[in-house]
């Protein structure tokens, strides 16, 4: 007989698997990427499988590292998903929204931002509402080493060990420890 015990929660065994980055700098950064992932768990479709340490990172925009926008916190989260790729965005975006999120200037200041980095070690550029893998995370070291927090030997599509990627990322990370 294959049912789960009673009492016990089903886990998905299939699915593939996928990589989400976080990140947020405004507001209370620590509890919405907390919210944000809870509400992924609440989403059909979607097995949270590990969740990385918090990163504080300085906030990136298009001409460079800002030191007077409020800083990051960055986190990865390996899930296993049933999901296709397209409707995977939609879970992730309706999180987003569901915190809150608004999008307005690029690169701007937000409660929260959810990003697929992976899906499958899949490559696409075909579809103007994902492009796979996230065409920016191969140089963020606030997605690769939270990401090497929770698969040390991670690869990126068309890029290699995630470890050789953090190795040449420029933009300074540190854990972050919440302040009692
Ligand atoms: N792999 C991906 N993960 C998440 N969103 C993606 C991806 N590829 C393309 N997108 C598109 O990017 C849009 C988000 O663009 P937006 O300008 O908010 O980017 P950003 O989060 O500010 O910056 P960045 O993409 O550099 O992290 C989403 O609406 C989505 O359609
Ligand atoms: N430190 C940091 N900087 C950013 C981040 C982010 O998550 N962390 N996200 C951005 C757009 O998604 C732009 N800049």
């Amino acid at each position: 007989m294959n049912a789960a015990p009673l009492g016990k929660p089903v886990r998905m065994r299939v699915g593939v698997p996928a990589v989400l980055a976080f990140g947020s700098n405004l507001g209370d950064r620590a509890g919405t990427i907390q919210a944000a992932v809870d509400a992924l768990r609440e989403e059909a479709g979607v097995d949270v499988r590990a969740v990385s340490r918090l990163y504080e990172t300085p906030a990136l925009k298009p001409d460079g590292i800002d030191v007077e926008a409020p800083a990051y916190l960055n986190a990865v989260a390996l899930v296993r998903t049933l999901l296709e790729p397209l409707a995977l965005l939609d879970a992730v975006n309706r999180v987003e929204d569901r915190l809150g999120r608004v999008r307005e200037e690029h690169w701007g200041d937000r409660t929260i931002d959810i990003d697929i980095v992976d899906y499958d070690g899949i490559v696409s550029d075909d579809d103007p509402r994902i492009v796979l893998p996230h065409p920016r995370a191969h140089e963020r070291a606030f997605v690769l080493v939270p990401w090497l927090d929770v698969d040390p030997d991670a690869r990126l599509a068309g890029f290699g060990p995630v470890a050789d990627l953090a190795a040449r990322a420029t933009d300074p990370v540190r854990v972050w420890e919440a302040r009692s």
